[in-house]
């Protein structure tokens, strides 16, 4: 498979090793003392919980039968227990009072304490995907997997939690369980205990047998429920296209298809689950057989069966069944745990994927920070393909050997056909991709050595899609400069061309915006972008076709603001409507990334060459629409 077929996903993921070793690695040992606390509350809970039986037995050997034997207790010293029948019985009593009173108050410290782990891990892996999500490259993004990483932030982060409450806590708990009873019934009649616990290593095996086939499914299953994820956040945010192309049984298809993924590889999953969990139980209840089947008839007849030499007390046999049926709970638990176990092996797997892939446009140690930036910009020698997340090329070469300079207070505009690299080459100033080749500078700095921070701080960026969160228009403004006052919001709007038609709004600036803006037409949603960048007074503003959506009129009152404010900043701009860039100090002119005109309007246009053709192409093109109008 080459690796343009493989998502990045896929091929970290694949490299992850021993997962849930690198979980109690990176987020347990940070929180060893409730892990700890867990582990003991839950030793001393189920220690506990073991001594009712062992006290019946014994009381009814040395209290209740026709023959009785001397009192003594496992670990118990002989001086505590009293000389007396009744202090023997009283002495009984309090013990099994009390052992249900300490595995009461430690289960539910063990309970808090495993709660209180489990989700803080949880959160913290959650914050972190998420940090690391933003470090990633845009290259990481132009694949977007938006589906696959919704399901790490959710059902990964909520595997992991259930794993570490649960299923950590439960295997302790049976690993306790197992091996206090196997000591427990050892010690008190080690032939039996024989007999009782002979199930246990087929347990063991079938167990094994069981984790390495369900593995794979699982897996299969993780990445169908992400695929699915994908499909659905797709569909939904594509939901006008979907209308507005009477597309609903297609898509409707394809979720039907995703979902029926789901279902398949849940139902592979579930089929072995069938056939584990009974098997199990039906191990467990062959031990409980067993031992009442050797038991009873030792007991039956006075003599030990086959192999087996002494004698068996009633108190003991009692105290085995007791036990016996002890482990049979725990033991059909292990099916759930399996279960937990292997998925947050395979959401350990996705969640330590994604930290894996590697970030490479972020700051080194020695990255310089820009201070009181001037906005001085040089593109040398630039060219640049894009490259996937491997790092490998993943296009033809999108800009060859780019120059230019913009001084504070010139204007630089980039022109040419759809797709001849003009946002690629704005992009390359902010260091959302670097170049492949040549150096893009800020100040002198190659922007490589800037800290991103600083870099971004000095730019003011309106892209091609605007983007709005959620939120008020005020909000949107000040994104990025959260502390920005009213009044300098207000001024960034008046400059933008926004004021007028926010304070025409019911709640002006308080106005919500819905999801990604969409309560706001094209152009409101564009001056506003263009209020955000403006608002932090930046150095350079870089507008990538920034007032592409707005009506002519707005368009020169817009062009009359930002002549105000590009009078002493660096202004890069895109422009189709070359009416907009005819003020421009230079103008350069792209065709298949290479830079093939450059010089002012006049110059162009006099020269008679690419720029001069589309020019008179849009003027003769407006020429003829106001034609028409008339
Ligand atoms: N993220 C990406 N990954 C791979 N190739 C890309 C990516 N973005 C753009 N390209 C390719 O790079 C080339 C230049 O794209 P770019 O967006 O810079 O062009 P443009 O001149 O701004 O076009 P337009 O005028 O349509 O906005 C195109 O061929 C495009 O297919």
């Amino acid at each position: 498979m080459s690796h343009a077929d493989e998502s990045a996903f896929d091929r970290y993921r694949a490299d992850v090793e021993r997962p849930l070793a690198r979980l109690f690695r990176e987020y347990g040992t940070s929180r060893t003392r409730w892990l700890v606390a867990g582990l003991l509350a839950n030793l001393v809970a189920q220690a506990a919980s073991l001594l009712p039986p062992v006290v019946l037995g014994e009381a009814i050997d040395a209290l209740f039968g026709e023959t009785t034997t001397a009192y003594t207790l496992p670990f118990v010293p002989q001086s505590w227990i009293p000389a007396t029948a009744e202090g023997q019985f009283w002495f009984s009593v309090a013990l099994i009072a009390g052992s249900f009173v300490v595995t009461g108050v430690f289960t539910w410290v063990y309970g808090v304490v495993a709660n209180q782990f489990a989700h803080d891990v949880m959160h913290a892996v959650r914050t972190d995907s998420f940090e690391k999500l933003l470090r990633l490259d845009m290259t990481f993004f132009d694949d977007k997997q938006t589906g696959e990483v919704m399901s790490i932030l959710n059902n990964d982060a909520g595997n992991l939690e259930l794993f570490l409450d649960n299923a950590l806590m439960n295997s302790l708990r049976l690993v306790i369980m197992v091996g206090g009873i196997a000591f427990v019934l050892f010690s008190l009649n080690w032939q039996l205990a024989l007999v009782t616990l002979v199930a246990i290593p087929a347990i063991v095996v079938f167990t094994l047998w069981f984790m390495r086939v369900v593995a794979p499914r699982y897996r299969a299953r993780q990445s169908a429920t992400a695929g699915f994820n994908t499909r659905i956040e797709n569909g939904i945010s594509g939901v006008e296209l979907v209308k507005t192309t009477g597309s609903e049984g297609y898509e409707r298809e394809r979720v039907r298809d995703a979902s029926r993924g789901v279902f398949e590889t849940t139902m592979s999953v579930l089929r072995l689950s069938y056939f584990y969990r009974p098997g199990m139980e039906l191990l467990a209840g062959l031990s409980f057989a067993a031992t009442f089947l050797v038991g009873g008839y030792w007991l039956f007849t006075g003599t030990a069966p086959g192999p087996l030499t002494g004698t068996l007390e009633v108190g003991t046999f009692v105290t085995f069944i007791f036990m016996t049926q002890r482990f049979v709970a725990p033991l059909a638990e292990v099916s759930n745990i399996v279960d937990q176990v292997q998925n947050a092996r395979a959401s350990a797997e996705r969640v330590f994927g994604l930290s894996d892939i590697p970030v490479s446009i972020e700051d080194d140690g020695d990255a310089v920070e820009l201070r009181d930036p001037e906005g001085v910009v040089a593109y040398e020698d630039v060219s640049f393909a894009y490259r996937d997340v491997f790092g490998e090329t993943a296009s033809d070469t999108v800009l060859e050997d780019v120059s230019f300079d913009a001084e504070p207070g010139e204007t630089v505009a980039v022109v040419g056909e759809t797709g001849a690299g003009k946002s690629t080459l704005l992009k390359l100033l902010l260091r959302l991709y670097e170049p492949t080749a040549g150096t893009v500078r800020l100040d002198g700095h190659d922007v490589r050595d800037l800290t991103l921070g600083s870099l971004r701080d000095a730019v003011g960026y309106v892209s091609q899609d605007t983007h709005l969160f959620d939120g008020t228009i005020a909000e949107n403004v000040r994104y990025g400069r959260f502390d920005a006052s009213d009044e300098a919001v207000r001024r960034a709007a008046k400059a933008a061309e926004a004021h007028g038609f926010i304070t025409e709004l019911a709640d002006g600036y308080e106005t919500r915006v819905g999801e990604r803006g969409v309560k706001l037409s094209g152009g409101q949603r564009q001056r506003i972008a263009l209020a955000r960048a403006v608002l932090s007074d930046p150095p350079v503003l870089v507008l990538d076709e920034a007032t592409s959506a707005v009506d002519t009129e707005t368009e020169r009152a817009i062009q009359r603001s930002l002549d105000r404010l590009s009078a002493d900043r660096t202004t890069l701009v895109v422009a189709h409507r070359l009416s907009t860039v005819v003020d421009a100090d230079e103008i350069l002119v792209l065709d298949g990334g290479a830079v093939v005109e450059r010089g002012s309007h006049e110059e162009l246009v006099s020269r008679g060459g690419a720029y001069a053709d589309l020019w008179n192409a849009q003027t003769g093109a407006e020429a003829s629409v106001e034609a028409g109008d008339d």
